[in-house]
């Protein structure tokens, strides 16, 4: 639905030309909720604008519906861009118009009649939960029902797309599950593809389906969201991981078992049937060694399980290796303290 072909962005300063993306390649596909997580400066916001042609790739290609953007007439991208809505970290509402009337604004824009407006607007307040909001101001709102207002007012003329500029950055948790719980219903029930951006793995865990990590302009890691939180592969994902699933042993521990000459250390990590099965319990009975488990949790992620555990196996050597082949066939199994957990 949404396709990056080769794109790059530089921008010009007075003194010095910044590299904001990087020859990003990346689909997007009908239907799906796609997260891009990086750091502050990684240059997410520069690629979702890149997306409305908010901004113009100084090369490569983007494909929305197999139209290339940058060749659009005028008239032809203003369609494009009814049909993509924008939410953004800070709401972005016209504070001199109510609920009602920001909601309405993109509908009068589009010059929809007034009595077609009417009917969209209640349904979509209805939608949001804000039926009861639709006289009040936004300073008279909190931080989740400007969110709400701000998402109503993006789906107004019905877009196919929703791209989204760290939709929950401003809010706290619980409302922020809130909004996350109403944008997957917005992928849901209005069959809406959802691209967001992101600083925070939390986000990326509770609603997406697929993940791109970004740094310095560049993709450096994508996949599933099961994948990735189960086997990533660079520094920057681990470390986004170990933010919400709190996995690895302290560094007092691993010197402790460091000193104590503790050398078979595993992560195991178990995705899907295998988080139902008794591994270990089978290892044990078969096999000469004894499993002490160090640390271990099993999350959800997109309706499937996985889990992870540390555990240290006690035994001969040889036997050990036999436990570890035998595991590998079920789970993924990493040595921990050559990598410090
Ligand atoms: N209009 C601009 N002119 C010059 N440099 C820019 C412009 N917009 C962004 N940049 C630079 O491009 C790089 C990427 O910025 P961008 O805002 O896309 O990153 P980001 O990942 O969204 O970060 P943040 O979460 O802090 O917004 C940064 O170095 C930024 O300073």
């Amino acid at each position: 639905m949404i396709t990056f072909e080769n794109v790059t962005k530089v921008f010009q300063t007075k003194d010095r030309e910044v590299a904001a993306v990087k020859d990003v390649c990346l689909t997007v596909k009908e239907g799906e909720i796609f997260g891009i997580i990086g750091f502050s400066g990684a240059g997410k916001s520069t690629l979702l604008r890149l997306v409305n042609l908010l901004e113009k790739p100084t090369s490569g290609k983007i494909f929305v519906n197999r139209q290339e953007i940058t060749k659009l007439s005028t008239k032809e991208l203003r369609k494009l861009r009814q049909n993509i809505g924008m939410i953004f970290q800070n709401f972005n509402l016209f504070n001199s118009r109510t609920v009602f009337g920001n909601v309405e604004y993109p509908l009068k824009i589009a010059q929809v009649p007034k009595e077609e407006r009417k009917r969209i607007v209640w349904e979509l307040l209805r939608f949001v939960g804000l039926e009861d909001k639709a006289g009040d101001y936004p300073e008279q709102l909190s931080g989740g029902q400007k969110q709400r207002v701000g998402i109503a007012r993006a789906l107004a003329t019905s877009p196919k797309i929703l791209i989204c500029d760290e939709p929950t950055s401003a809010l706290d948790p619980e409302t922020t599950n809130d909004i996350l719980n109403l944008l997957k219903k917005v992928n849901r029930e209005l069959n809406v593809t959802i691209l967001l951006i992101t600083h925070e793995m939390h986000v990326i865990r509770k609603i997406c389906d697929r993940v791109a990590v970004m740094e310095e302009g560049r993709i450096i890691e994508e996949g599933s969201v099961l994948d990735i939180f189960t086997s990533p592969k660079t520094r920057t994902t681990k470390n986004f991981i170990r933010s919400v699933i709190h996995d690895s042993l302290s560094e007092s521990l691993l010197e402790e078992l460091k000193r104590n000459g503790t050398n078979h250390l595993y992560r195991l990590t178990f995705k899907g049937d295998a988080t139902k099965q008794p591994i270990l319990s089978r290892i044990s009975k078969r096999y000469n060694v004894d499993v002490n488990i160090l640390n271990g949790n099993i999350s959800e992620l997109q309706g499937q399980l996985f889990g992870n555990l540390i555990v240290e196996i006690i035994g001969d050597g040889q036997e050990v290796k036999r436990v570890i082949e035998e595991l590998k066939k079920v789970v993924q199994v990493k040595e921990v303290l050559s990598d410090a957990g």
